[in-house]
């Protein structure tokens, strides 16, 4: 697989101290060792602080790998990743644990059930996290209705399961409690592939308004379209290996890699032309050439 056309080379030592979230020659394999697939090749990636970059790719690609593996869940076989300043490489699950505790990275994943615990009230999920940290109990109280508000939730909802609220809301909960520690990075995996389209138009807006208040997400979608809106950065991923990296605005209107184009062709809501099944026939062919 060429890189060639990547707009930004994959950073052979790690360059920006300041970033929130650093990167640099991410391998990933599964399976035992005959059976050792490659998920991750040489990923490198920075994220500045309150930046949101997407990463996409089709099915396969290695997004939720690189989420997992952000989050120590996974454990990469290869490459550096640093965090809020913290090389986490050598970090065991203790470590991991007590990093998402203090609330330096967080989460959401595109199963709400997955980011919340389901005996644990609305109003005793988001306060969790505040109360491990040391956070008084009525301050906590306060800051729990300050973001229930912020997702756009009624108060009302404080006493319930999160098996007795919709999908939407469920989403809307999880991205509440990923944000209530104010945390320094949110990854979030597929955080509207679930939901339908009225509810993935709230859920961008919020995410919109969130990048003001200075938390740096990044956004893991197969869908460019909804990615586009929201992110200031788009990585593009493919078979394991970052293909291109850039400005949204660029990627959208002047994709350079061939399965960059094809993804933008293939994003009917994307306000650029999207191509015709010809053209994307043709890019398709190029690709596997
Ligand atoms: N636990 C695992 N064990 C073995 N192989 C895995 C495991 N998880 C993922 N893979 C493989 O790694 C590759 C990347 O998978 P990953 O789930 O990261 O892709 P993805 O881009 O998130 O896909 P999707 O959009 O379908 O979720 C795939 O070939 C997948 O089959």
């Amino acid at each position: 697989m060429t890189t060639e056309h990547a707009r930004q080379k994959p950073a052979a030592t790690p360059t920006d101290e300041s970033a929130v979230l650093e990167v640099t020659g991410l391998d990933v394999h599964y399976g035992p060792r005959r059976r050792r697939r490659r998920a991750l090749h040489d990923v490198s990636l920075s994220v500045a602080p309150g930046e949101t970059v997407g990463i996409i790719g089709e099915t396969g690609s290695g997004k939720s790998t690189f989420a997992r593996t952000v989050l120590g869940l996974v454990r990469p076989s290869a490459g550096r990743i640093v965090i809020g300043g913290e090389d986490v490489g050598a970090y065991g699950t203790r470590q991991w644990r007590r990093l998402r505790r203090r609330g330096v990275v967080q989460y959401v994943f595109q199963d709400p059930l997955r980011s919340l615990d389901p005996d644990l009230t609305v109003e005793e999920s988001l306060s969790e996290p505040l109360l491990i940290q040391g956070v008084p109990r009525q301050e906590a109280a306060d800051r729990v209705r300050t973001f229930l508000a912020r997702v756009q939730l009624s108060e009302d909802l404080l006493d319930r399961l999160p098996g007795e609220l919709s999908g939407g809301q469920r989403q809307r909960v999880s991205v509440a409690r990923a944000l209530v520690t104010e945390p320094k990075l949110v990854i979030l995996d597929e955080p509207v592939s679930a939901l339908d389209s009225a509810n993935r138009v709230q859920i961008l807006q919020i995410l919109k308004d969130l990048r003001a208040a200075g938390t740096a997400l990044v956004f893991i979608s197969h869908d460019l379209g909804s990615v586009a809106g929201v992110a200031d950065r788009i990585a593009v991923l493919y078979q394991g290996e970052l293909v291109e990296v850039g400005a949204a605005r660029d990627v959208i209107t002047d994709p350079r890699h061939v399965y960059t184009r094809l993804l933008v062709g293939s994003a009917p809501t994307l306000r650029t032309a999207s191509a015709d099944r010809a053209e994307r026939d043709r890019l398709r062919a190029l690709l596997h050439a």
